[in-house]
């Protein structure tokens, strides 16, 4: 440690100019700007450097030189102004410092300072004035000698080395120049021999701290926009950093945006059965799986019949009575809805849910086998969990023959695994009592069905076409909300001319004929024209959708679908 204590106020800065007038001004400068703080780092560096590279070669009156320049130099170092030790040290080329405190070689009479590598090479030992400071003092030896810190410090203490201690004699070169050094007991050779392990230890201990400092400090001067939120708006802790819990809902990270709506943050759940699932995807469940959509009435469904009043008896009342349904009442698990596309098998799992005021989860099998191909096994497994927190609770799986399709060689392992899942999890809802669930199985493919997928799902409702008069009650609703000129007579005009129409083509159907009074607009009225001034949809609008808009079902598909009513279907 560099004391700076007794040092202070000795030498005049005159003096001490003086003393340092062979030394660069720029080195000293740098040299300054090197001090961190009193631990004096960058002499011991700059020290160990030259002691490393030099120690065979040096002699007495070489290191007594450098020594009094450093010790020097320290001393006039401005604490006031220190930097960081390393970041000067990166500017900080020891071997040229080393270079300027060796002054002009007056004895070979070369007239140039020698460099270090001449020094190294031992090509002159005439000591570069720096011979024994005792005998033939330099002049900056002398000038030195006269200070009384000189005189205290080094000249005094270095003359009467004999009588010291070795513990003593450490002490001449330790105040200078940081940590103890390890000198000879040879009085004669107080030439340092080697540089102790532990201080390039120590030096590295230094370099630790300052780096664990640096990293404190930028601790507490830097803030993530996350801290600076927390700190000016504490109400944004719930919402921000964690992951929404099941139940969660968004709310805005933005400033104030929540504080009305804190109410709306709804607990988390607590479900012990949900406590092995992961959070992750409970939440995607929540988020994508429930249907949240507008409920569906019976009415809303054209059609479907016998369709409709099966699964009324099958698992609506039971669902809502599941006290008068026991026994041999006992609802069915599981349902199957097989059909052509767009005839309102969806619709229908839809109704279901809202007339038993369950909860509808909607899931695509084949997103299942795609979308979390290798979670998928998990989603299954999270279904039912949060599905079984949800009673009662209709879920809907859509295009359920590509998950339970029948066995082959060449079935992949993770949708093998997912479909055994899927059993486990249903045979486990089949049989438990107190379940309330239902599974909607919907197919366009019956045929690819397994065995162990038709048994579980017991009732297999054909979900056929939608007939005339459906799709008459179709055009209707559609219509219904729309400015029209059609009569029941034209309805019915167009529900005739529509065989072989699904229900979701007659969507089709429909929307395009809307679009009829619309194209009758001038193209450069279309942003400006007012809504009542549009005309109605007409018949005409009809008959020319009904060129653009064609079946979408086959009548060979047709024809596959009665055939397996017939062997597997409920029959009607
Ligand atoms: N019977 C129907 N009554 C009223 N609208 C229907 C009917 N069938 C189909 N639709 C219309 O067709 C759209 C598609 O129906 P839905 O999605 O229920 O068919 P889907 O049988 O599930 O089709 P997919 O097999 O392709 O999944 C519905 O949104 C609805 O507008």
């Amino acid at each position: 440690m560099f004391e700076t204590d007794h040092i202070e106020g000795l030498l005049p800065e005159d003096e001490l100019d003086n003393n340092l007038s062979t030394i660069n001004k720029s080195s000293l400068q740098q040299y300054k700007l090197s001090l961190p703080s009193p631990s004096n780092i960058a002499s011991t560096v700059l020290l160990n450097d030259v002691w490393s590279t030099n120690k065979e070669l040096l002699n007495d009156g070489a290191i007594n030189h450098i020594l009094n320049s450093a010790n020097l130099l320290l001393q006039n170092a401005d604490t006031s102004q220190m930097k960081t030790w390393k970041s000067c040290l990166n500017n900080f080329n020891a071997e040229s410092f080393f270079e300027q405190s060796l002054a002009t070689c007056n004895q070979c009479n070369s007239g140039t300072k020698h460099g270090i590598n001449e020094f190294k090479k031992n090509k002159c030992m005439c000591n570069l004035g720096l011979t024994d400071i005792k005998e033939k003092p330099s002049k900056q030896a002398t000038e030195a000698k006269n200070s009384s810190y000189f005189v205290k410090n080094l000249n005094a203490e270095y003359s009467s080395q004999e009588s010291r201690s070795e513990d003593d004699q450490r002490q001449v070169f330790k105040p200078r120049f940081g940590k103890p050094k390890h000198v000879s007991k040879n009085v004669n050779q107080p030439v340092i021999t080697s540089t102790p392990k532990n201080e390039e230890i120590d030096f590295e201990k230094e370099e630790e701290e300052n780096k664990a400092h640096k990293s404190n400090v930028a601790k507490i001067m830097f803030k993530t926009a996350k801290e600076a939120l927390l700190a000016s708006n504490p109400a944004a802790k719930r919402t921000l950093g964690t992951s929404r819990k099941a139940q969660a809902k968004f709310v805005s990270p933005m400033l104030g945006a929540q504080d009305n709506k804190q109410e709306a943050v709804q607990p988390e759940i607590t479900d012990e059965r949900l406590k092995h699932i992961d959070p992750k995807m409970i939440e995607l469940i929540e988020s994508e799986i429930i249907d949240k959509g507008t409920p569906i009435g019976w009415d809303d469904i054209a059609g479907l019949h016998h369709a409709k009043s099966t699964i009324q008896e099958a698992v609506v009342w039971p669902l809502l009575r599941p006290d008068i349904f026991t026994g041999l009442r006992r609802p069915p698990k599981g349902i199957l809805l097989f059909g052509p596309p767009g005839t309102g098998k969806t619709l229908i799992g839809k109704c279901v849910a809202a007339q038993c005021k369950a909860t509808f989860f909607s899931i695509s099998a084949s997103s299942l086998t795609s979308k979390w191909i290798g979670d998928g096994e998990k989603m299954v497994r999270a279904l039912f969990a949060v599905a079984r927190c949800h009673q009662p609770a209709v879920i809907f799986i859509d295009e359920i023959d590509s998950l339970l399709t029948q066995r082959s060689d060449t079935e992949h392992e993770a949708t093998r695994r997912i479909k055994t899942e899927f059993l486990v999890q249903f045979d486990g809802a089949a049989t438990g009592e107190e379940d309330r669930l239902l599974i909607v199985g919907a197919t366009n493919r019956p045929q690819e069905l397994d065995e162990a997928a038709r048994r579980r799902l017991v009732k297999r409702l054909y979900i056929p076409l939608p007939d005339a008069e459906a799709r008459q009650q179709i055009i209707t609703n559609l219509l219904a909300n729309e400015n029209n000129d059609l009569t029941a007579q034209h309805i019915s005009e167009v529900a005739n001319l529509t065989d072989g129409y699904s229900g979701a083509d007659m969507k089709s159907l429909c929307s395009e004929a809307a679009m009829g009074p619309i194209r009758s607009v001038p193209l450069s009225q279309i942003v400006s024209i007012d809504r009542s001034k549009v005309r109605p949809v007409c018949r005409q609008d009809f008959v020319n959708a009904l060129q653009r808009v064609r079946p979408s079902v086959s009548q060979d598909d047709l024809g596959q679908y009665v055939k397996w009513n017939t062997t597997y279907g409920q029959g009607f």
